[in-house]
């Protein structure tokens, strides 16, 4: 659990970061969002001491990190920027060892915790252990980037802008692989993030900032419906709401008694696809796989944040 307190970050007369306090339960991810400049960086690398913050405190699991010499703390808290910041002469598995060798792990766990996060990103080991940065797709590296930040089993990962630089094909499944290895790992999640798309995707959630300032910090069904200000609903776009609301929830959860034509959905697709297939195909309702229909009627109004 990461406690953040009063925490401000000041440059001469301005406030970075003005304060903030906020906290992270454990195993759940915070989404930093706000326009350029709001703050989001600063307050990031407060939590590992990059930045040392003027005034405030954060804690995580009860700790004060101001207690703990920076590099000891830096060493058990996940790192992963835009750019990944791969050492581009040191190979794949050179790269993801970094923290493992300063934790001193003896070599054969090393090669295996390589190995095994290789897999979880889907880089067969045999095929791209021995590779160096640049012989590597941008996705590619990236992923290299994120097993980096996980090798050493961190509670916690702290990510700047990870995906920013990746087409969205690639974003999107990038997404899916960190949703499901962070629920896999338990791992405490703060994000950083231009993209309320991926915010609304990844947050449990979502903190939203401007002039150094917290608006808000909630769920982001919240975020969508009650928004605090004219702000943070600007920073959501109305055009985009109903849309925003649809892929927060799958079918499953509309799921009502009858039949449809069509080949029949997966429970676990989002609302949007639903939409998305009525609104191609011209149907009012879509059949879903083990049973049931989901429908157009049901879908508006999900749409409009009302309950199914
Ligand atoms: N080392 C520094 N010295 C002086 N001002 C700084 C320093 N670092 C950041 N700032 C200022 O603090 C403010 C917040 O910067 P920060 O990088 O945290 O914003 P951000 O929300 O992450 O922006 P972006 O989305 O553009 O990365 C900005 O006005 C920035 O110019």
């Amino acid at each position: 659990m990461i406690e953040i307190e009063h925490l401000t970050k000041r440059y001469g007369a301005l406030a970075a970061v003005d304060d903030v306090s906020l906290t992270v339960e454990r195993g759940q991810i915070a989404a930093l969002v706000g326009t350029s400049g709001s703050g989001k960086t600063t307050l990031l690398r407060m939590i590992n001491r990059l930045v040392e913050p003027t005034s405030g405190r954060v804690r995580i699991d009860g700790t004060d990190t101001a207690a703990l010499p920076p590099h000891l703390l830096r060493r058990r808290i996940g790192y992963a920027i835009q750019g990944h910041g791969l050492f581009p002469h040191r190979t794949v598995a050179q790269n993801i060892a970094t923290v493992p060798r300063l934790l001193g792990w003896d070599r054969a766990r090393i090669a295996a915790r390589v190995d095994e996060l290789l897999e979880l990103f889907q880089l067969p080991p045999a095929e791209f252990r021995d590779r160096m940065p640049h012989q590597l797709s941008g996705g590619q590296q990236q992923r290299v980037g994120v097993a980096r930040a996980l090798a050493a089993r961190p509670d916690l990962l702290l990510m700047d802008e990870p995906f920013g630089a990746l087409d969205p094909v690639i974003r999107a499944q990038a997404q899916t692989d960190l949703r499901r290895i962070q629920r896999e790992l338990g791992t405490t999640l703060v994000i950083v993030t231009h993209d309320m798309a991926e915010a609304i995707t990844l947050g449990d959630r979502i903190a939203v900032m401007e002039q150094g300032r917290l608006l808000q910090y909630a769920p982001p069904r919240e975020i969508l419906t009650a928004p605090a200000t004219p702000f943070v609903a600007r920073l959501i776009g109305r055009d985009e709401r109903p849309f925003h609301l649809l892929s927060l929830t799958c079918v499953a959860d509309l799921i009502q008694p009858g039949e449809a034509e069509g080949p029949p959905l997966a429970p676990g697709a989002s609302l949007r696809d639903a939409l998305s297939l009525c609104l191609w195909t011209g149907r009012a309702a879509l059949p879903v796989e083990g049973g049931g229909v989901v429908t157009l009627e049901a879908l508006r109004r999900a749409a409009e944040g009302r309950s199914p």
